[in-house]
C-alpha cells in the first residue's frame, strides 16, 4: 500500500463501460489515482488472455503512458466456456432469457465469471495479465437489471444473484475484485 505521504500512482483505465469503472473505483478506493478514458477499442477474437493483451497494447499506444484495460467473460461449463469473451454480443442479441434458453437442453447450469485486467507500463511494454474468477450458476433473471448479466448469475455459496446483492457484497466476492487484488499486489511491488 502506498504510504500516505507518497503521491498516488497515476493510471489510465481505458473502458467504455461506466458500470465497470464504478466498481473499479469502489474496489481500489484511493490506492491509485485512476483517470478514466471512455475509448471503445477494437477487440480481436481469441482466448481471453490474447484478447486482453491486444486491447491493452492498443490502449497504451493511444494513451502514450501506463494503462489498464479490463475484459469480462461469462463462461458456461456445459458449453465448454462459451460465450466467454463474446458475452457482450450474446447478451445484446439474446438478453437474459435467451442466455437461459441456451442452457435449456443441459442439466449443468454452472458457469464462471472471469475478469482479466491487463497492465502496460506504456507503448512497447508487453501487457501483464491478472485474472479473477468466480464460480456460480445461470438462473432466470432476478434483481435490478442495471449491469449486464448480473441478474442471471448466482455466485456459488449464495442464494442471491449478483444483481440482488448489495454492491459491497458483490465487490468482495466478484471476479473483478479477485483480479484487482492481484493487480494491486503487483502495483505495490513497483512502489518498492
Ligand atoms: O470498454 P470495455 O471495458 O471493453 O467494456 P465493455 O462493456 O465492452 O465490456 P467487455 O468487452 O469486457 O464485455 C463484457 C460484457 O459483460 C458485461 N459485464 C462486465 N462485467 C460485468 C459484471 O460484473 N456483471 C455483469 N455484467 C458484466 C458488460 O456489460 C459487457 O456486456
Ligand atoms: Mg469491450
Amino acid at each position: 500500500m502506498a504510504s500516505s505521504s507518497a503521491p498516488l500512482r497515476k493510471l489510465v483505465f481505458v473502458t467504455g463501460n461506466q458500470n465497470k469503472l464504478r466498481e473499479v473505483r469502489q474496489i481500489l478506493g484511493n490506492v491509485v489515482d485512476l483517470e478514466a478514458r471512455p475509448i471503445d477499442l477494437p477487440e480481436i477474437q481469441g482466448e481471453t488472455a490474447e484478447v486482453s493483451a491486444d486491447k491493452c497494447r492498443r490502449a497504451a499506444e493511444v494513451v502514450q503512458g501506463p494503462v489498464i484495460t479490463e475484459d469480462t467473460s461469462l463462461c458456461f461449463n456445459a458449453l465448454h466456456g462459451l460465450p466467454g469473451p463474446y458475452i457482450k454480443w450474446f447478451m445484446g442479441k439474446l438478453k437474459h432469457e435467451g442466455l437461459n434458453s441456451m442452457l435449456a437442453g443441459f442439466e449443468d447450469k454452472t458457469a464462471y465469471a472471469l475478469c482479466t485486467f491487463a497492465y502496460s507500463a506504456g507503448p512497447g511494454h508487453e501487457p501483464i495479465i491478472f485474472e479473477g474468477k468466480t464460480d456460480g450458476r445461470v438462473v432466470p433473471a432476478r434483481g435490478s437489471a442495471s449491469f449486464g448479466w448480473d441478474p442471471i448469475f448466482e455466485p456459488e455459496g449464495y442464494t442471491e444473484t449478483y444483481a440482488e446483492m448489495p454492491c459491497k457484497l458483490k465487490n468482495t466476492i466478484s471476479h473483478r475484485y479477485r483480479a484487482l487484488e492481484k493487480l494491486q499486489a503487483y502495483l505495490q511491488t513497483l512502489d518498492n
